[in-house]
């Protein structure tokens, strides 16, 4: 899915798009006071095509939507089978355009055109040093204030699930962190969840090379993925604001200190899914909780409550849901004012003794998800949960 959009825009922009960085767009698709002429709709499909950096998936299925409904009308494509992802994407951004005039949809395509272009300009202004909103996340929301950068998972209607996007953008996002000038960097989820763990659809975008290539793929991800938060230099922070799955979970481990609503709950399904620990968990949670507790959740998938994780030490305090937010930022807020080279130090030297063994660990664990990802039970889990036949 990752490169859906890619392809999407290929499809009716044969030359690369190249672009710029990306914030959030306010559109205004019913707009109507203005039309656009075909003119300005050839130059913005034009502009589409000097875009330097992807815009993002929802954008460019926008993107697609509305050139096809200009150019169309209303969706005249069959329904394609529900595991045609792809193509399903596709439509259902079309078929929701209903029918919106062609002459509106052609406005709307030229109004988020050059949002995306001005997008450029306000972003570029942003002043290095002062507090600010990162808007160059599809999906994430990145804040430095009060001496907190904050990584939010930004893609609430998925409970947060990582795609492939979001892995790169918090592996960039925690590069970002370690280079600013806040003292302690806080990952939290936005909505009702942490987040729901890998996307599982990230498994249906099958290269070329087929599974194993895919499976390859994954594995070099992943152990970027995590090495970035074996090494982060300053205090990670997890504020962790409703249930957490999957990697969510296991990556708590190689956290600084970890705050939880009791609405939380951890939930490591690896066997239900037919694969295995991951972000080091299977050396973490063993020396966290012991390693008959770490089995029932790692081998078993026992899902634990905020109150049973902190009581194993995973979790480091727990908070009432309707005052959470403002204990925890409040808490936050006066770590911040720590020297941060102090803290940045102290946690290198609690570190640097278990850097190595992780590193290891991390590649092993690779390997073996590698190997869980071409399984018949990891296939079939998968499948299960993309035809709706489970959930967790
Ligand atoms: C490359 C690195 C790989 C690293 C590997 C990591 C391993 C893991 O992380 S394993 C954990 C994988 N996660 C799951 O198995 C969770 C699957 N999701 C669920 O079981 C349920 O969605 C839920 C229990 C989390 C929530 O159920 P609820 O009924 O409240 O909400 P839904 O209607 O199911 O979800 C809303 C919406 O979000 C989509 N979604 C949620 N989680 C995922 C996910 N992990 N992957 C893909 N999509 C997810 C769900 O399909 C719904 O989408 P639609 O509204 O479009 O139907």
């Amino acid at each position: 899915m990752a490169h859906l959009a890619w392809r999407l825009a290929q499809r009716w922009c044969p030359s690369s798009l190249q672009v710029i960085s990306f914030p959030v767009v306010q559109l205004h698709l019913n707009r109507t006071a203005m039309r656009a002429s075909q003119k300005d709709f050839e130059n913005a499909m034009n502009q589409v095509k000097l875009l330097k950096k992807d815009p993002g998936n929802e954008v460019k299925l926008k993107l697609y939507s509305l050139y096809k409904q200009a150019t169309e009308g209303p969706c005249n494509m069959p329904k394609p089978g529900v595991f045609d992802l792809i193509n399903k994407a596709k439509w259902d951004a079309w078929n929701a355009l209903g029918s919106l005039p062609k002459e509106t949809a052609r406005q709307n395509y030229v109004d988020l055109v050059s949002s995306l272009s001005s997008s450029l300009e306000s972003s570029s202004q942003v002043e290095p040093g002062t507090d600010r909103k990162s808007t160059g996340y599809e999906t994430l929301m990145v804040t430095s204030e009060d001496g907190i950068t904050k990584i939010m998972l930004n893609r609430p209607t998925k409970k947060n699930a990582l795609n492939v996007e979001m892995y790169h953008e918090i592996m960039h996002a925690l590069k970002a962190a370690s280079k600013d000038d806040s003292a302690i960097t806080v990952l939290t989820g936005n909505g009702d969840y942490y987040s729901s763990g890998n996307d599982l659809t990230n498994f249906t975008d099958i290269p070329p090379g087929g599974v194993e290539e895919k499976a390859k793929n994954g594995a070099i991800l992943l152990r970027e993925f995590v090495g970035c938060f074996i090494d982060f230099p300053k205090p990670l922070i997890a504020v962790v604001n409703g249930p957490a799955v999957g990697i969510s979970v296991t990556l708590l481990g190689l956290f600084d200190a970890v705050y939880a609503s009791d609405r939380a709950t951890f939930h490591t399904p690896f066997s239900h899914l037919g694969q295995s620990p991951e972000g080091c968990s299977s050396y973490t949670f063993p020396k966290i909780m012991s390693p008959a507790k770490a089995t029932e959740m790692l081998v078993f998938g026992k899902k634990l409550t905020a109150g049973e994780a902190c009581a194993q030490g995973l979790v480091t305090e727990v908070f009432p849901d309707s005052t959470f937010q403002k204990e925890v930022w409040t808490r936050l807020k006066a770590f911040a004012k720590l020297p941060p080279n102090a803290m940045r130090i102290s946690k290198e030297i609690i570190r640097n003794r278990e850097k190595e063994k992780l590193h290891a660990v991390n590649a092993e664990e690779c390997s073996v998800l590698q190997g869980r990802w071409l399984s018949d039970e990891c296939m079939n889990a998968v499948v299960n949960f993309l035809s709706r036949k489970s959930k967790l």
